[in-house]
Formats: structure tokens, sequence, C-alpha cells
């Protein structure tokens, strides 16, 4: 079979379901006449008043569709006494509709995206039919209490309100679908979770303490967990705790900063001494714990910082001032808007704190200090007001339903945001500054309008693990690595009997805290955990690092001989990675034994073997890289990836299809793009664009993510074997069929171009549209990892003859398939 088919493996079943809804519930009737009575749809027909035909056979109607009009009331709406489902979405009501309380049917009530700020009590008490409820995108601040008289109700959408308690949605014995994402709730109560029969929960976007967000963050299944732990075992209010990072480009004074702040002093730190990776320390002051994340500001390093991102962080962004320029836009692109963007896109969430450093070393320090506070909120500013432009655009179109989900996500970044602080100037020669740097940092830490979350309830199951944790790093006896077994762990914890479930969940609240790393989804590391987060990035800098070359140069003998090459091989390797951007299987063994040497890991045989690999095992350091899309798996020829067989034409294709497994040998090798140097050779393949070439733009905003290029050809890589690549080109071959990635501007714009030759023969078309629209997916499903990436627009070439019908629905179903991102103007 031809043709493109995306399993809506991601899709909104519940999209489907609303659609579905009044054809499944209005009973057949084999009288057209009576059947159309019982269902009345006028949706979008920008009424402001209900129609006077409605109430002709008001009797008879039981399904009424009001959806996208512009109705402020619904007086006489009682005389549909016998309504069973009544769709008031999209409209313009503030107040609550009193007069549906009369409407003692009523089975479905849908009120989203209206303005309603109160239901009062005394409507839920009249709803008792009531089965689905979607008050969604409101001005809610409270339930009404008799909404638990609704003992039907089992579907019930909250979210995008002002809610700050669950109170009124207790006590409903049928509940299925609880959605309580983007409000105000600090806390979520047991009863919903514990011995219910609740299917489907979302609450994200909320400044939870009880769960915290890291356990909602798991889903229904951990919550559940986190509840019964805390009946069984009792509760627990740890310490605040904040994850502190320091980013900013190189030789900002990140390192300074974060080194003095610990010591408590100032700290000198050499000019040579620069950061590789991420150094981790964890500090204790007034009562706060810190966890300092010290990120190193070359360029290398960017593509695994964004892993090692998380949200709810405290930022201290580090401007050296002596080198900021007020005259040059770029200098404020390079040292202060990068790395806004970066955190808005990856943890939209955060605060922010700009230092500017070197203020001895400059005498128009203050000057500068102005001058990014100013463009810096000026930026804000613009990204504000764009959002709210993309909001009345959407809000203004005739039928902005299919847009429903784009729009709580730009609400949602509306209202949960970044918070940028005034900058703060430094000379970090001197302790007192670092002393009032730390006051300062601790002042925001407890203001709870920043991070209202810093109090967390924890089940003291929870607390036990935690503490076992960092008993264990601090054993003399653990080796450097801090490698477990999750079995070893548990018996090393307080908490033995807990059941696999439970002992899981706790793991994955821990790694998303930030204290240990599980990557529970990578094959080879199910029942592995990293207790030293830092050795993780240890790991990453043996082939993630600025001067790769140079360590590929210094791998001695007998290290070559443990991987079974010999200084002919050693040469070739560096070749290929200066030529080819490749590195051999057994050339990342050697760098991993040499750089892991120093350490007790090499001591440790298995373990050294396990995270190196052989000849013929991917090592778990490739896994990792693998998984985090920073390699692929290659071959030194020409096709680059001859196991790639993702995409078949002759063949459905879809996304949740497997990928086909590497099988290693002597001749493996890994492609890291971010090492690609130009991009000559596939642009003489390619040749020149022409105007007849298949094409879509997809351009990005705030901007394209860091990396995101480079990890999108590691993943197209695995939809056919492929031509050529080069820094910001790939050309993704089949047969014929070539099919060009370019990342690209055009003034303030980025854009990634996907771009095919127009085929000569119609029945081809088709196959090279699916190539184009499987890339989209891949892209698709990459940015979203950076989820305060606020819009992607997808536009494809519109030249006359050249856009098929087909592909403005192929584009507008990928946009359908719940890729909220995904935007065709
Ligand atoms: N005079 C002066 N020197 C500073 C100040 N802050 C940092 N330095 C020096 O600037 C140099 C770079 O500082 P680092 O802290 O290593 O910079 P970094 O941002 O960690 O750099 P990377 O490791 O490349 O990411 C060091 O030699 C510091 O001693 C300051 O406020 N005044």
């Amino acid at each position: 079979m031809w043709g493109l088919s995306i399993e809506a493996t991601r899709s909104g079943s519940l999209a489907f379901t609303e659609n579905m809804l009044l054809s499944l519930i209005v009973p057949f009737d084999h009288n057209p006449g009576v059947q159309q009575a019982k269902k009345q749809d006028f949706s979008k027909r920008k009424l402001t008043d209900l129609p006077p035909e409605l109430f002709a056979r008001a009797k008879q109607v039981e399904s009424l569709d009001l959806q996208v009009n512009q109705l402020k009331q619904v007086s006489l709406i009682s005389q549909l006494e016998n309504l069973k489902e009544l769709f008031l979405s999209w409209n313009k009501l503030s107040e609550f509709p009193l007069e549906i309380k009369e409407l003692g049917c009523l089975e479905v009530l849908y009120l989203n995206q209206n303005s309603v700020e109160c239901i009062p009590n005394g409507v839920f008490a009249m709803l008792g039919k009531l089965r689905r409820l979607n008050l969604s995108s409101n001005l809610l601040s409270e339930l009404p209490s008799d909404l638990q008289k609704c003992v039907r109700l089992e579907f019930l959408n909250l979210s995008s309100n002002r809610l700050r308690d669950l109170q009124g949605a207790l006590g409903l014995p049928k509940l299925r679908e609880l959605y309580v994402d983007n409000n105000r709730l600090v806390e979520l109560p047991a009863e919903v979770f514990l011995n219910t029969g609740l299917a489907d929960f979302r609450a994200a976007g909320n400044p939870l303490r009880r769960p915290p967000e890291e356990v909602c963050a798991g889903g229904l299944k951990e919550v559940r967990s986190y509840f019964s732990q805390m009946g069984a075992g009792g509760q627990t209010q740890p310490a605040p705790r904040v994850k502190v990072m320091f980013l900013g480009s190189s030789m900002a004074g990140k390192s300074t900063l974060c080194r003095s702040l610990r010591a408590g002093h100032a700290v000198e730190v050499g000019v040579t001494d620069r950061t590789v990776g991420i150094d981790i320390c964890e500090v204790k002051k007034q009562g706060v714990q810190m966890l300092f994340w010290d990120f190193a500001g070359q360029e290398e390093y960017y593509l695994t910082h964004h892993v090692f991102i998380t949200p709810h962080a405290f930022v201290i962004l580090a401007i050296n001032l002596a080198s900021y320029s007020i005259s040059e836009p770029q200098s404020f692109k390079d040292n202060v808007s990068f790395w806004i963007n970066n955190m808005m896109m990856r943890a939209p969430c955060s605060v922010v704190l700009p230092v500017g450093t070197h203020a001895d070393q400059c005498p128009d320090a203050h000057l500068k200090e102005e001058d990014i506070n100013r463009k810096a909120k000026a930026m804000l500013e613009d990204r504000r007001s764009k959002l709210e432009q993309r909001i009345s655009n959407i809000k203004d179109k005739d039928d902005p339903t299919p847009f429903t989900k784009q729009l709580n996500r730009l609400y949602q970044l509306t209202t949960y945001n970044l918070t940028l602080l005034d900058v703060m100037l430094m000379d970090c020669t001197k302790p007192a500054e670092i002393e009032k740097l730390q006051e300062h940092i601790l002042k925001h830490i407890y203001n709870k309008d920043l991070f209202p979350n810093l109090e967390r309830t924890l089940p003291q199951s929870y607390q036990a693990a935690e503490s076992s944790v960092r008993d264990l790093k601090r054993n003399k006896n653990t080796p450097e690595h801090g490698i477990v077994d999750i079995n070893e762990l548990k018996k090393h914890t307080l908490v033995k009997d807990l059941d696999t479930e439970d002992w899981h969940s706790i793991l994955r609240y821990l790694h998303r805290i930030g204290i240990i790393v599980w990557y529970e989804e990578i094959e080879a590391l199910r029942v592995k955990v990293f207790t030293k987060p830092s050795f993780l990035i240890t790991l990453f800098k043996t082939v993630v690092r600025h001067d790769l070359v140079r360590c590929l140069e210094e791998i001695p003998h007998n290290i070559l001989q443990k991987v079974n090459s010999l200084g002919r091989q050693r040469g070739a390797w560096v070749s290929n990675l200066k030529g080819k951007a490749t590195l051999h299987n057994s050339a990342i063994a050697a760098l991993a034994h040499r750089s892991l040497a120093q350490l007790d890991v090499a001591k440790d045989k298995s373990i050294m073997r396990a995270l190196a690999g052989s000849t013929n095992k991917e090592g778990e350091l490739v896994c990792l890289l693998r998984h985090f899309d920073i390699c692929l798996p290659t071959t030194l020829a020409s096709p680059l990836n001859p196991n790639a067989q993702e995409f078949d034409p002759g063949r459905e294709w879809s996304p949740s299809r497997p990928s086909v497994p590497t099988l290693v040998n002597r001749d493996t090798a890994y492609l890291f793009p971010s090492y690609l140097k130009d991009a000559g050779v596939v642009s003489n393949m390619w040749g020149e664009d022409n105007m007849e070439d298949l094409r879509v733009t997809v351009y990005f905003l705030p901007e394209i993510p860091y990396g995101v290029f480079h990890r999108l050809i590691v993943r197209a890589c695995s939809l056919y074997s492929t031509y050529w690549v080069g820094r910001d080109y790939f050309l993704l071959g089949y047969s014929s069929t070539l099919v060009l990635l370019r990342q690209g501007s055009e003034g303030e714009d980025q854009y990634i171009q996907i771009r095919c030759r127009r085929p000569a023969a119609s029945a081809d078309f088709r196959r090279s549209w699916d190539l184009i629209l499987a890339v989209m997916w891949k892209l698709s499903e990459l940015a979203e990892q950076w989820p305060g990436l606020f819009q992607i627009t997808c536009s494809p070439c519109r030249q006359q003859g050249c856009l098929h019908d087909f592909q403005w629905s192929d584009i507008r179903n990928l946009g359908g398939l719940d890729i909220y991102k995904v935007y065709v103007p």
C-alpha cells in the first residue's frame, strides 16, 4: 500500500470520543425528521443569542451544539427540558448560565474556552445525570461543593483555570478521567487516587508540593504509589532543595562563582582551567540544600547540556562585562539572549539571575548593566506580545476548535513562565561580593512567588531512599563510578519490603530531582543506577569535548592494545574524525579506557567492559550517546547507514515502528554530526535548488534549539540509507529520490527546510512527499523535548501545480495528531 499512514499513537483519543459523541449517544431513529429535531447543530454561526427556530420543537431537542459562537448568555435554554448534551465551548460566557440547572436530563456539558469566573452552589445538585463535564480554559478559582452530587460523572476537565484546591471534586465514585493541568494547585487530595477507578489524569503546570511535580510527571501510577506509600509508612517534609545551574559563555566566570560560593570566599580559577562537561557539587547554606551544576561554556558541550537542564532551576547566568559590547548586537546574542532562550525552551519556568562579572575591569559596568537589563526585558516583552498575538490569531479563526491543544499550550506558556531578575554586578575577586551574592541568591530562593514548591511532602520511604543514596555516595568504599544494581541499591536502603513497582516509583522520583540517574528506557542500563550523576558527565566527556582530536592522538600504546589496535589504526581514527566526523567503535572504547584509567573504574573489569564495549558489543557509553541522538551507527564507506530500513515506500510507515537494532562488528563506526565541518560534498551532490522542488520550510520561535538539526540528522538516518552529511546540510536517499535537509536563516527567522526534487513521473510524487512527511514527524518528535518552544510554523511550497491537495491534508493531519507545535498558517 502506498502512502504514509501516521498512526494516532499519541493522538488525543479524547478528541475522537468528543467528535463521535453525538452519534453515539443519540439513539438511532428511523424517522429522519425526528432525528433532526433531536440533534441540533448551531455551531460556528457567530450567534449572539439562541436562534428562535431552536424553540419550535424545544422538547424534542436532546443534543445541542452551540460551539464557536459569540454567546454571552443562553436565555430560555431551560425550555429544552429533555436536553442530554449541551456544547457551549468557545463562546463569550463570563457568567455561568443559571438556567442550565433546570436541565435535569443533561448528561454532557461542555463549557470550555469561555471566561466563567464562578459557578454558584445549587447548580450541580440538580444535574445528577451528568457524565461528562468540560470546564477547561475558564477563570474558575474554586469549585462549587455540590459538584460531588454528580455521582455519575466519568469525565471532568478542569484544566487551565485558577483553581487552588480540588475539594469540590472529591467523592465522585465513577470518575475515570480527570484533568487539572495549569491551575494553582499546591496539593492533590489522596482520596481521588486511592481505591478509585481513575484511569487517566493530568496535573502538569501546578506549583505542587503534595505530591511534588517530579512525582506527578510520572503520571497516575506514580501519584498512586506516592499516596499509598504515604499512607503505609507516614510522611515527612525534607529540607528545601534547589538545583542551581551556572550557565554562560566560556570565560564568563561560572566556575569562579560556583567555587567561591561553595567555599564561602573568593576562589581564583586559572585562565587555562576550563570546565569540561559539567561539575556538580552539593552545598548547604542557611537550611537550604543547593545542588550546584557548573556547565562548561565552550560550544562543544552545549550538545549534552540540554540533557541535564531540568525545570524549576535557579540559573546563575554569568556575563563577562569586560568583553561585553553595548554597540554590537551579536554580543548580547552570544552572552545573554542565547542562554535565556535556551532556558525558556528547555526549562520554561526557571528563575534566571544574570551576574555581570569582571566589573572591576570595566569602568562602564553600570552602562552595560543597564543595557543588558533593557535588552533582556525587551526580549521577554517581545516574546510575550508574540504569544498574545498567536493566541488572538487562533481565537479569531472561524473555527478555532482544531487548535484547542495549541491554545492551551500557549496559555500555559504565558502564565507559567521564566522569571528574569535584574543584573547583579560582581567583582569575583572580592570576598565581600561573594557574600553579597550568596545573600542575594538565598533571598530569592526563599521567595515563595519564585519558588512556590520549595517545600515538599514526601512519604518516609522516599526520604529514606534518598538518605541511603547520600550515605552510599559518602561511603569511601563506594567506587567512583557509583554504578549500582537497582536491586542491590534497594538492599542498602531502609525500605526493603517495598514491591517492585513502588521501588521503581521512588527511583524515578530520585532521577527527576537529580539525585541519581536511571535510564530505564535503555535496555542495557535498565537494572543499573548512576548514584553519582557527575560520573555520567565524565563518561560523556570521553567523546564530547573540544580537544577530541588531541585526545585521540595521545592514546598510548598500552591502551591501544586493550582494544586490539595499533598506532596505524589510531592514525586512521584521527583522519576519519577530522574528515568524516566519524569515530570507530574501537576508538570510542580506547578513549573510554584512557579517560577512565585514572579513576578506580578501570580496576573493575566487568564495569569497564560494559561501559566501553568490545568489537562485537556496543558499550553503554555509546548506548547513552545514541539515546540522546548524539551519534548514529554507520560504516566508514557509503552508504552511511546500511542498517536503516525504517522507511519503505512499498509499505505503510508508522512512527511507532521500532528501529532496527544495531549489529556491531569490526567495521562499526559512529557518526557525530556535531563534529562535521563543512557541507561542500552535500551541496555538490544536490546542486542548485529548483523552483519546482517539493519543500516544507519549518520556522522556529524563538529559535532553533541548539543541536536540534544534528539530532534530526541522527533520527532521519533511521529512515533510509544516507548519501552524505554536512554541517548544515543532509541528504537522505531512496534510490533516485533525494531529500535534502538544511538549516538556515532569513534575517531573524531560523528554519529547517526539507526539500525534494519534483519527480518527473507523477506516480513517484507520493513517495517523495511521504519521505518529507516522515522527516517532519521525526522533527516534531524531537521538538517535544523543548517544552518552551512556542511555535513551529510549517510552510509547504505554494507554487502553482506544486502543491497537491493531499500535501495540505497530510500536514494538517500531522498537526492534528497531537503535535501541538506544528502550525499550518
Ligand atoms: N578580575 C576578575 N577576574 C575574574 C572575575 N571572574 C572571573 N575571573 C577570571 O576569569 C577567568 C575565567 O573564569 P572561569 O570562572 O574559569 O570562567 P568559566 O565561565 O567557568 O569558563 P569555562 O570553564 O570556559 O566555561 C578566570 O581566570 C577567573 O579568575 C572577576 O569578576 N574579575
